[in-house]
């Protein structure tokens, strides 16, 4: 797992570090790692032209470094002098190298100089931003996002929040974040993760002094390290027994993709429980799930499981809240999802119980669950799992671009590898479907969720390859992502 930290506790790292340092070694460190990245952008170093964006901290000092290496091999570097102070060793180094400076607001200079650029090198903040950019900052964040090179940004995408990914105003949109000696938070979420693009990890060596990660990305490993397999002597009851209370005879198609899900996610046996014409439905589809057709609200007469999954297409009438009652009254884990969380919105201490539950809503269900509202949900999501957690006590799946799981007194978990083609009707029914069953399996709420939405994310892009999915396909595209795991070549450009 890639663990990231917030702006704090990388400053107290790096000072402790620094202070057995001489002067200036982190700097050229960093700046060393940078100019590396930056040259394999270039087609070839020499005779490129290359533009610097400087603000007045280490992060402008980094960009000058950097450019110094660059035109030492041949490239016109320009830098544009943003703040109202400058990095004087960086300058210096640069200068004497042959580069060039420039004084944003001088006429068009400086945006033919953007616009003419074969790459732009964004070091007007980093880790010392305060707030929304200001001037000139905004003004040249927004000429670079609209030229034609490739940006790299230098430890974090200036106008990006590092500790949490917030966006006020504007923010640098970069092709590729160069960052110093750990990842940063901002980095890993949305929607400072959108603006990061790649990101690139440069060692400085602060990994001894660095505290508990804050956040943690899901990684292949990780995930293939945390995957239950069954044991040569596993029956089916051993494997798990995943049961699914969801669909009604309005929704049928939600019973029918979260038993998709759960069988394919490697439970023993999938159980459902459901009115007539879900029954039918998942009868048809999966003639491997044990099916219960219910008269009554009752989940009595459905057999032993070791986890459930409620909610997805249940309704929010008396029938979906008398099961969502009994379900929340069994003493194994439960997955809480879609109507399940809509019924529960009403009274979220039904949430509150001594087994495992794991909820994974959008950011309109989570604000139903919250009362926060949603638009704020979304422009800080780490944050707002994070506080539902803990208010809720429970585990909190979020559904976004990148998914955060978050747990009280845990680092949070990020997942990067869903792709935009799984936004679309019925993921999510099928998501709950493999958290469910790694529930069911034996896995705790967090590595349930962490591990679904890896693989679930990873299945959307086996089943789009490029082009539309269903969310059925996605169902049945997981074994190929849980079998990728262990191909050492599997789509190595995924984390
Ligand atoms: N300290 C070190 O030894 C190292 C520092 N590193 C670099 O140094 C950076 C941190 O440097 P600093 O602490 O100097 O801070 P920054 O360079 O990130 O920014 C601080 C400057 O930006 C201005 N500023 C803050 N918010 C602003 C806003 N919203 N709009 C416009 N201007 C704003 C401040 O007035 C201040 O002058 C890191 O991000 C990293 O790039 C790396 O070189 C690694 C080693
Ligand atoms: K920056």
């Amino acid at each position: 797992m890639f663990t990231a930290y917030t702006a704090d506790q990388i400053r107290t790292a790096e000072r402790a570090l620094m202070a057995t340092l001489p002067r200036g070694t982190l700097m050229l460190r960093a700046a060393t790692g940078l100019a590396a990245v930056c040259a394999a952008m270039l087609p070839r170093v020499y005779g490129s032209r290359v533009v610097l964006l400087v603000g007045s901290g280490d992060n402008g000092g980094d960009a000058l470094h950097a450019g110094a290496v660059l035109a030492r091999r041949g490239a016109g570097v320009t830098a544009v002098l943003a703040g109202s102070r400058v990095h004087e060793a960086g300058l210096a180094a640069l200068l004497a190298a042959g580069g060039v400076s420039r004084k944003p607001g001088g006429g068009d200079d400086v945006r033919r100089a953007v616009e003419g650029a074969d790459l732009i090198v964004d070091g007007l903040v980093g880790i010392g931003a305060s707030g929304a950019l200001r001037e000139p900052y905004a003004g040249l964040a927004e000429t670079a996002g609209h030229a034609a090179a490739p940006v790299v940004a230098v430890d974090v995408p200036s106008g990006v929040d590092a500790s949490t990914g917030r966006v006020e105003g504007g923010a640098v949109r970069a092709a590729v974040t160069v960052t110093m000696g750990a990842l940063k938070t901002g980095l890993l979420v949305d929607p400072g993760a959108v603006y990061a693009g790649r990101v690139e990890l440069i060692d400085i060596g602060l990994g001894p002094y660095l505290p508990g990660p804050d956040v943690a990305a899901l990684t292949r490993a990780s995930v293939r390290a945390t995957l239950p397999r069954p044991a040569a002597a596993s029956d089916k009851y051993r494997r798990g027994v995943v049961g699914v209370v969801a669909g009604s005879d309005q929704y049928t198609g939600a019973a029918v993709l979260a038993v998709g899900g759960a069988l394919h996610a490697g439970a023993g046996m999938v159980r459902y429980a459901g009115p007539s014409r879900p029954v039918g439905q998942v009868r048809a589809r999966w003639p491997e799930a044990v099916v219960t057709e219910l008269d009554e609200p009752s989940i009595d007469d459905v057999g032993r499981v070791q986890a459930w999954v409620l909610g997805p297409g249940l309704g929010t009438g008396r029938w979906a809240r008398e099961l969502v009652l009994r379900v929340l009254a069994t003493d194994v884990p439960v997955l809480v999802d879609a109507d399940g969380l809509n019924v529960v919105a009403h009274d979220v201490s039904l949430l509150r119980r001594t087994a495992p539950v794991l909820i994974t809503p959008h950011a309109g269900e989570l604000a139903r669950l919250t009362g926060a509202a949603r638009g704020d949900i979304e422009a800080a999501p780490l944050a707002h799992a994070r506080a539902a957690a803990a208010e809720l006590g429970v585990t909190v799946l979020l559904k976004g671009s990148t998914t955060v799981v978050a747990e009280e007194g845990e680092p949070a978990r990020v997942n990067g590898t869903g792709t935009p083609w799984l936004a679309t009707g019925g993921t999510g029914d099928v998501l709950s479907g493999i958290a469910g069953s790694l529930l069911a399996q034996g896995l705790g709420a967090r590595d349930a969720g962490s591990c679904a939405a890896y693989l679930h994310g990873l299945a959307g892009r086996i089943a789009a390859d490029g082009a539309p999915l269903t969310a059925a396909a996605v169902a049945e595209a997981l074994p190929a992502a849980i079998r990728s795991l262990d191909e050492e070549s599997a789509r190595s450009r995924l984390p």
